[in-house]
Order: structure tokens, then C-alpha cells, then sequence
């Protein structure tokens, strides 16, 4: 209320003062304020609402002596605004009228029942169909970070714990939450404050010991041993806070939360946020979504199958048994076609897995019920085709069994539901015939009224010879027997009169009246018995929410897998080889996206690392493919490992623990960081973190500094990549001098790809070969871009004369103009990098070196 200077204590109307009362609970989140057909907003909130739904600003008369600002949405529309505002990172707390208007005799009581918040959105439209919606909260303890998050729309409720502020900024990225609770207190990592949907909560709520007591009384429990957090204090107090703020904003039970899971950080490959970023897995680096991995990989039917496979997706698993196990089982849905009857199967399924929670939550929709009733009957036909004779796969055979047998359930809301009910429960008509026999009662009873009423006008029609008379309904003034002006004089006198119209008269008779009463209260007894019986329903349903649960979750991963059977055969995927020897060995890989993009063939390429050939130097001529090769090889290892399988034609693979990536794609100018420095950054955590085991890809890292030092940055970093990280690695570069260093037996190994000029054009193509490049293209590459020719002949001119002149040293590319232009004399900062011995430094120290150069080159 900081612009409104107003006094809540003031001269206020009674309804100001309950909307102040209701307020003080909520001074930082719009309230939205019912009133009878309206949600109203008042003063800033009001303010800030008009602009950011562009709606009207009005004033609502006088209280405190001055007119109050208000906007409002009508009650029956809340919905689509709630969801813009929540897509905006707005939170609105829910006012609601709780009496009854018509009943009470002065102001109506208002209570706030829920409070929305971005990552709390359990309503289907508030949510996007294939992404979860997410809540976190984060605690900091000695040896690291508790993270904690919740999918309310889903019923899952997770933590880990991670050691570094690396880490947490990787979970951060790959989990993405819509809503992020932090401890208020300062020293947190400045990426976290540009973090969308921050709050800031006591720093008492992550209290390990208060949060711990919170768990135990929310899941009812006497220890933690169960979920295995115990033992994890800080997981506990994220937990804890979590939960509290859930409580707080959503005031009603959660039964769907009905446990806590724990990720280990060791069960999953670990990609760092730039990895993610650079893999471009579901969103692009320009931030669309289009020519992305998921773009080509999601072929899944329903929106929980679609949920699973981005989850899958950003946490690629080390857990080999169960990939092996995933893999078998796509290979059998594929090869005997089982996955065109079951995706036929899973069109009539729906998004169980939500459907599920808001039952829980008890906000579920007549059509959320028939969805569920559809899915649990094409149960039956889906476990059939499960476990069919000739299906011999354990994968298979363990999802038809968490399928489970759902017939009473199934046939509970068959008998229950109309085939096709209204979508709100509001106005009746949702429990189907014969399902219940007092319903029934009420319904032919009010459904006997049409024929009373026609047989009745007859009757009166004879009695009092006046054919024009009418007998009819109205909401206002209920039923009437109406006559025209005309017939004044020969109303009956047990004819009551009940409204005057302009050329009629409408009366009602005790007869009339009598029948009002039975049928009017049919109807009310009716709709009185259809909430009661639906509220029974949801009742029987919670009793099953367990295994109901599990067959969701066993639906979505049918979904997936059998998305990933049409995948393979649609795109002539194969099944990959997870061996225990180190090393990666593909044959004619593709890159997935690029070959569903590129409207001409795509150039397959091999690839071998392995301890006796660690890292790879490639290079050849710009847009010759080197990001493509190397961004392939993540892919395909990635795929491999969520079970899916893979563009090759075939493809083994040892044990990886990581996947690390610099990529040079966009600057991080919104983080205030230079190009240099963000390069830097990168290389810096890849190698701190990359091992024997990890998959590393470097482009043309060095290229945003000065040529001298990027070559030397480079060849200490690709030194360090072979030699002490021992990492697995594709290091593609521009400095012709890097293939220098392959030699036999020190692990290090040229490759390169090549374009042909054929007359005035240049062909890329595409194909990977041993050795290094002979020739850079760099004036033809830039004549395709469209360099103006002038500047082209110019360009040449210089390469020629350097070409035939002295030699220069270091060279970018076989031969490159550049260095000779500016290499002699050394410079300053030339000087101090040659002084630099990259084995030598601690990584602190090769960081304070960085900044020495940085220094240095910016003079
Ligand atoms: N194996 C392939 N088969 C067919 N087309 C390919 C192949 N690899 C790459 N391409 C095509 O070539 C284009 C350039 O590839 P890419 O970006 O990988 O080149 P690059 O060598 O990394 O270039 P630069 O050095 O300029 O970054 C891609 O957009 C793609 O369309």
C-alpha cells in the first residue's frame, strides 16, 4: 500500500477494513477479492493488475475520504488471467466470499482460501501440458547445498544434496523450477539472483532440526530412515522449508506428496549448465524450442510420457543394468512392431499422472474422472499386448506388472460417469443413470414435470375454455399459468396472481404450487446428491491413489519407451552397446537434429576414443562440420544413456561419468561477462572436473583473445586434457600448430574434414578422415557468406604476398594471414604467457594468471 499512503485503521467502509484485514496477510502478492461476480483488486494492487493484464483502472466511491483504485476480472474469466499472471512470475492470493451472500444479514464473510504461486499451479490450465511445473527451495550447510523440489501437479517431492556452488548451479539449470526458495541472508552466488520465481523465506524454515520435526509431522512418520534422508541435513532443511510454504499457500491437504525421494549425483552422467546450454537438448541457444533434441526425439502420445522423456532427457543415467534393460525393451516393442498397437492403445489415455493429483487434491473435474475411467479400460488391452507369448523382455514384463489390474476401479467410474459429462460439476447432470437409486428418484421426478405440466395445461385449457392459455416457467417467479388481458373476466378465482405483464396476466394455483415445490426441491436434492456421490467417488478413488499412481507412472514410461521403438524405426536408429572397456567407438553416426533438418543427405561419420587414442584434434576449413561431428558424439552418448536408441550404425560404449562442453555459441553479455572471460570460465570447470571417464568437447577455444595467446591457452588446455585429466576429447580447432602434437603413444591423434573448390564454388564434405587439414578456405568461406568481392581481392592479395613471403609462427590454419600481420615484436603479454607453465599452476593460480593477461591485453 506504499503509494496509497492509506491508514487501514481509518475512516474506512466495512468492506475496506475486511479487505485490509485480508491484505495484512499478504502485503507483497496481488489479492484478488471476490465479489459477487468479480474478483476486484484495490490501490496498488489494482494499479499494478491494470498493467499487467491490460485492464481497466476505475475507482470504486469513497472510503477514508478519498476514491479507491480498483480493477477486477469477472469470477468466471479468473482463470485465463490467473495463468498469465502466474506465467509472469506473479503470485495472487485468493479471497473468496465464505458465507452465504443471500443468507447473512450484514457484510458477507471473506477468508483467503489459496494462495497461487507460480510453482505451486496444480490447475490443468495454469500448467504446461509437457513440462513440469516445479517448486525448489535450497539450503546451505557446511559441506554444501540441500536442494528440495516438488511437482504438486504430479505428486513427486524430491531432494539431493551437492558439494559445490558448480553443482548447484548444474541442478539448478537442468531442473529449471517455475519457483525457487532461498534462506534470506546474503552471500549466495550471484547467478541465484537472477533466478526466476525467487522468494525469500525466513532463514529459520531451513533449520534442519525445525524442518526435520515439520516432515515428520506432514508425512506422519517417526523417522526419516524411510526416505533415506536422515542422515542428509541439509536435503532435510530444503525439505522442510518447502513443505512449509506449500502448506502455507495451498491450505488443505496434500495427500498426493505421499513420500521423499533421493537423486544421488552418482546414479547420472553429470552435465554442467553450459553442456546443457551448448546440447541444445530442449531449448536452443537463441532460446527456441524448434531443432532441438527433444524436437526430434518426442514422439510420445500422451503429455505425461512427454514429462518423462525431458526428465529423462536432462538426467541421462550411469545406472547400466537399466539402461541395458531399456534398451531390450525398445528393441522388442520395435522389432515385432508391438509399439504401433500400443501408442494406438495410449491415444485414449490423457494425462493420468495429473489427474491423479488434483483427485488427491480434490479440485478434479467431471472430465478428469472420465479421462481416468478411459485409461484404466484400455488397461486390460495395453497388458495384453504386454505380455503377449513371444515377448520376451523384463523390462516389459516389470511395467505390465506396475501397470496393475485396475477392473473395480475401472468399473466403478464406468458405472459412475457419463460417457461424455459436462466439464464442471456445478450444474448436475455428471453421475450417470442407474448408478445410484435415490438420484434417480430426484430425476424422474423433475423429469416427470414436463409431462404433468403438459397434461396440466390441458386440463385447464378445458375447464376454463381458453385455448390461448399457457402454463410455463420462469427463473425469477417460477411456474405460472398464464392468460392474455383479454381473458381478464374469466380467470377462475382459485387462480392466484403471481406477476403483471404488459398483455398478460401470469397466476398460479395450489395445485401449481404444490408441484413447484416437489419439483424445485427434486432438483436441489438432486444436484445435493450428485456433489455427495462425486465427493464418495473421489473418496474411492483416494483409497487407491497408491497403485493408481504407479500405473501412471508405468503408462508415461510405456509412452516413452514406445516412443522411442517409432523413433528407431522411423529414423533408422540403433540399439548402442554399453561395454565396461573405456572408450566410445561409433560407426557412421549422424548428428539427429541436423539430419532432420538439412533437406540433403547427411555425411555419416565414425568416431574412436579410448585410452590409447584420448583426444582428438580436429580441424578443416569454417562450416566444414567439426561442431556438428563433435556435438553428435554427446548426442549419441546422451541418447544411449536414457535407454533411447541412437543415430549410428552402430555404437559402443564404456563407462562415462561426464559430459563437458565448451562451445563458443552466444556471449554471456546479459551476465555482464566478455566472450574471453566466459570461454575462460568454462574451460576452467571442464578442467577441474573432466576424468578418464568424461566426454569432453572444446571448439576453437583461445579464439576470443589475441592469437599468441589463444594458441598457447589452447595447447596448454588440450595438454592438460590428454595428459592429466586423461579425458576422452574432441578438441576442434583453427590453430593449425595444435595438430602438431599427436605423436604415437602420447594419446593424442589428428583428425579433420575437408572441402573441394569445384570452378568458383566450394564443396563441403562433411566426412571425417585421419591426419590433419591441409588447407583452410577461409576467403572462400567468406565469399559464400557474401563478403563483398572487393574486400575478398583484397584479402587474397595479402595471403598471397604472405604466403610467398617469410613464414610465420604461430600459424591459424595451414596458412592464415594473421599472425604474421601482428606477430613480430613480442609483446608484453606474448612475453608473459611464454613465461607461463600450465603444468605448473594451481588453478588458482592459473586463474590469478588469467587476469594478469586479461590486464595485460586490455592496455
Ligand atoms: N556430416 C554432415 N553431413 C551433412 N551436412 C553436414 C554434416 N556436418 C555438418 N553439416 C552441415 O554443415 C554446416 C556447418 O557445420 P558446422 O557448424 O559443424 O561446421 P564447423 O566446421 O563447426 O564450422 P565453424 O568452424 O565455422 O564453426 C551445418 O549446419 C550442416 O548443415
Amino acid at each position: 500500500m506504499s503509494r496509497d499512503t492509506v491508514d487501514p485503521n481509518a475512516q474506512h467502509t466495512p468492506l475496506m477494513r475486511q479487505f485490509f484485514a485480508a491484505k495484512a496477510d499478504h502485503p507483497d502478492i496481488l489479492l484478488f477479492f471476490r465479489m459477487g461476480d468479480f474478483y476486484e483488486l484495490f490501490y496498488d494492487d489494482a494499479r499494478r493488475a491494470a498493467k499487467l493484464l491490460d485492464i481497466t483502472l476505475t475507482q470504486r466511491g469513497q472510503s477514508a475520504g478519498a476514491p479507491i483504485p480498483m480493477a477486477g476480472v469477472p469470477y468466471h474469466a479468473a482463470e485465463g488471467y490467473l495463468a498469465r499472471l502466474v506465467a509472469l512470475g506473479e503470485s495472487v492470493a485468493i479471497c473468496e466470499q465464505i458465507g452465504d451472500p443471500a443468507a447473512s444479514k450484514g457484510l458477507v464473510e471473506r477468508k483467503v482460501v489459496r494462495v497461487i504461486t507460480p510453482g505451486t499451479v496444480t490447475d490443468e490450465a495454469l500448467l504446461e501440458e509437457r513440462r513440469d511445473t516445479l517448486l525448489m527451495a535450497v539450503s546451505r550447510g557446511r559441506r554444501g547445498f540441500g536442494l528440495a523440489w516438488a511437482d504438486l501437479a504430479g505428486g513427486r517431492f524430491q531432494v539431493c544434496e551437492v558439494d559445490s556452488e558448480d553443482a548447484l548451479a548444474a541442478e539448478i539449470a537442468r531442473l529449471d523450477p517455475a519457483e525457487l526458495l532461498l534462506p534470506d541472508e546474503d552471500g549466495w552466488p550471484a547467478f541465484l539472483q537472477s533466478q526466476r520465481g525467487l522468494r525469500r523465506r525466513g532463514p529459520w524454515h531451513f533449520d534442519p532440526d525445525s524442518a526435520r520435526r515439520a516432515l515428520l509431522r506432514f508425512f506422519r512418520l517417526h523417522d526419516l530412515t524411510a526416505f533415506g534422508i536422515e542422515e542428509r541435513p541439509m536435503a532435510v532443511g530444503a525439505a522442510g522449508a518447502l513443505l512449509h510454504y506449500v502448506e502455507e499457500t495451498q491450505k488443505q491437504q496434500l495427500p498426493h506428496l505421499t513420500g521423499i525421494a533421493v537423486e544421488e549425483a552418482s546414479d547420472s552422467i553429470a552435465l554442467n549448465a553450459a553442456t546443457r546450454r551448448h546440447l541444445e537438448l530442449d531449448q536452443r541457444v537463441d532460446g527456441r524450442n524448434e531443432h532441438t533434441l527433444v524436437g526430434v526425439l518426442d514422439s510420445t502420445i500422451t503429455p505425461m510420457g512427454g514429462r518423462l522423456l525431458r526428465r529423462w532427457i536432462h538426467r541421462p543415467l550411469r545406472r547400466r543394468e537399466l539402461l541395458r534393460q531399456r534398451h531390450q525393451a525398445v528393441g522388442t516393442l520395435r522389432d515385432s512392431a508391438l509399439y504401433e498397437g500400443l501408442r494406438e492403445a495410449l491415444r485414449g489415455v490423457g494425462d493420468v499422472e495429473r489427474i491423479l493429483a488434483r483427485v488427491a487434491l480434490r479440485s478434479a473435474r467431471p472430465r478428469d474422472l472420465s479421462t481416468l475411467r478411459d485409461a484404466l479400460i484400455a488397461l486390460p488391452a495395453l497388458r495384453g499386448a504386454l505380455s503377449a507369448p513371444g515377448v520376451d523382455s523384463p523390462g516389459l514384463a516389470a511395467l505390465c506388472e506396475r501397470l496393475g489390474d485396475h477392473a473395480p476401479t475401472a468399473d466403478l467410474l464406468q458405472r459412475a460417469i457419463l460417457p461424455q459429462p459436462p466439464v464442471l460439476l456445478r450444474d448436475g447432470g455428471v453421475i450417470a443413470d442407474g448408478f445410484d437409486a435415490e438420484l434417480d428418484r430426484y430425476r424422474t421426478l423433475s423429469s416427470d414435470a414436463d409431462s404433468f405440466l403438459a397434461e396440466l395445461e390441458l386440463r385447464e385449457r378445458e375447464t376454463t375454455g381458453i385455448s390461448a392459455l399457457k402454463v410455463g416457467y420462469n427463473r425469477v417467479h417460477g411456474y405460472y399459468i398464464e392468460l392474455g388481458k383479454a381473458h381478464a373476466g374469466k380467470v377462475p378465482t382459485h387462480y392466484t396472481r403471481r406477476q403483471t405483464l404488459a398483455n398478460a396476466e401470469r397466476y398460479i394455483t395450489e395445485e401449481l404450487k404444490q408441484f413447484e415445490d416437489q419439483v424445485l426441491s427434486a432438483r436441489d436434492q438432486s444436484l445435493a446428491r450428485e456433489k455427495a456421490l462425486w465427493e464418495s467417488l473421489l473418496d474411492a478413488l483416494n483409497a487407491e491413489l497408491a497403485p493408481l499412481k504407479q500405473c501412471a507412472a508405468a503408462l508415461a514410461e510405456l509412452d516413452v519407451l514406445c516412443g522411442f521403438a517409432e523413433r528407431a524405426e522411423a529414423l533408422d536408429w540403433s540399439a548402442p552397446e554399453l561395454v565396461e572397456e573405456p572408450g566410445i567407438e561409433i560407426i557412421d553416426g549422424r548428428h539427429p537434429v541436423v539430419e532432420a533438418v538439412r533437406a540433403e543427405p547427411f555425411e555419416p561419420n565414425s568416431l574412436r576414443l579410448g585410452p590409447e587414442r584420448r583426444l582428438l584434434v580436429l580441424t578443416g576449413p569454417n562450416m566444414g562440420g567439426k561442431s556438428t561431428y563433435m556435438r553428435q558424439a554427446a548426442l549419441i552418448v546422451l541418447l544411449a544413456h536414457i535407454g533411447s536408441f541412437v543415430p549410428a550404425r552402430s555404437a559402443r560404449i564404456g563407462p562415462i561419468d561426464r559430459i563437458l562442453t565448451r562451445i563458443g555459441a552466444g556471449d554471456d553479455l546479459a551476465r555482464g561477462q566478455s566472450t574471453f572471460m566466459v570461454e575462460m570460465a568454462e574451460t576452467s570447470y571442464i578442467l577441474h572436473h573432466a576424468s578418464e571417464h568424461s566426454l569432453v568437447l572444446m571448439d576453437e577455444i583461445g579464439r576470443g583473445t589475441s592469437t599468441y595467446d589463444g594458441l598457447a591457452l589452447a595447447r596448454a588446455c588440450a595438454l592438460q586434457l590428454a595428459r592429466v585429466n586423461r579425458a576422452m576429447t574432441l578438441f576442434a580447432t583453427h590453430y593449425f600448430e595444435l595438430t602438431e602434437l599427436a605423436a604415437p603413444g602420447n594419446g593424442i591423434a589428428n583428425a579433420h574434414l575437408d572441402a573441394v573448390e569445384h570452378g568458383d564454388k566450394l564443396v563441403f564434405m562433411h566426412a571425417v578422415k585421419d591426419g590433419p587439414a591441409n588447407r583452410s578456405f577461409g576467403l572462400q568461406v567468406a565469399a559464400l557468406a557474401g563478403l563483398p568481392k572487393g574486400v575478398i581481392a583484397e584479402a587474397r592479395e595479402v595471403l598471397e604476398e604472405l604466403e610467398s613471403g617469410h613464414k610465420p609462427a604461430p600459424r591459424r590454419d595451414p596458412p592464415s594471414p594473421q599472425m604474421s600481420l601482428f606477430a613480430a615484436p613480442a609483446s608484453p603479454l606474448e612475453q608473459a604467457v611464454k613465461e607461463i607453465d600450465p603444468d605448473d599452476l594451481s588453478p588458482r593460480e592459473a586463474l590469478e594468471a588469467l587476469y594478469r593477461l586479461k590486464k595485460l591485453a586490455e592496455r
